[in-house]
């Protein structure tokens, strides 16, 4: 047990799915895995262990914010060994080729995160990065199950609210979206030597203002869940 995760070593797979919503992580859980045992339940920050096509997968929600992946990265990694971890998130899409459940695999993740700043020496700006082989092969089963999917840097943002923010400034660089995690998520990874991914799919966009509602960001998305499970029995 560790101080967020009421799980013994062993209760966890190497590889685990993090939504941000618990209740997308019990969707999975109810629709994608057999042999389901649910192993969090602390804060409802709900964690299921399973099966999909007879191989070992969890998924555990993660909350909100880089603070809070932060917290379920570490203790997956540093108290129950997890490899391998992927987010299965919403996210925000720029501009208007980006559409509305499109998938977009994180290359990399921008950030205003001071967390991110404050881990390195004055002057380094460290570029949070995807793990290759990881990204190669949820391209690669994207593409398989026909779904429309963009690949590139994304913007891991503190705040989710946030009028002094430039976002054209992000889009005429070429950044996908935003969300709040994958930043985090990638320098952990890298810190602990284990590999991990951030796949999204575009709840909405904050050029056009289309939106999902928050049901469909609970329990829909069911392209991204076949995609990160399809990578993850790749791995
Ligand atoms: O839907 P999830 O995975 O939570 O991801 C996105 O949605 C939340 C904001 O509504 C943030 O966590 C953001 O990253
Ligand atoms: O963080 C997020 C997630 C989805 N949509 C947004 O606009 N921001």
């Amino acid at each position: 047990m560790s101080t967020h995760i009421g799980a013994e070593m062993g209760d966890i797979a190497e590889t685990v799915l993090l939504p941000g919503d618990p209740l997308r992580a019990k969707y999975v859980a109810d629709n994608f895995l057999d042999d389901v045992v649910q192993y969090n339940s602390v804060r409802n920050a709900f964690g299921y262990t399973g099966t999909y096509k007879g191989h070992k997968v969890s998924v555990q929600g993660t909350g909100m914010g880089i603070p809070s992946i932060s917290i379920y990265t570490n203790e997956l990694i540093r108290f129950f060994g997890v490899k391998h971890l992927m987010r299965i998130g919403s996210i925000g899409g720029f501009g208007e080729s980006v559409k509305i459940r499109d998938i977009l695999i994180a290359e990399s993740a921008s950030t205003d995160s001071a967390i991110i700043q404050n881990t390195f020496k004055a002057g380094v700006i460290y570029a949070p990065t995807a793990d290759f082989d990881m990204l190669l092969k949820a391209y690669e089963s994207a593409k398989e199950a026909g779904v429309s999917v963009k690949v590139g840097n994304i913007f891991s943002a503190d705040r989710f609210y946030n009028d002094e923010i430039d976002y054209q400034q992000l889009i005429d660089y070429g950044v996908l979206g935003t969300e709040m995690e994958t930043a985090a998520l990638y320098m952990l990874a890298a810190k602990y030597g284990v590999q991990a991914l951030s796949i999204n799919t575009v709840s909405d966009n904050l050029t056009t203002g289309e939106a999902l509602s928050a049901e469909d960001r609970q329990n829909s998305f069911s392209e991204m869940m076949t995609v990160a499970l399809e990578t993850a029995i790749k791995l």
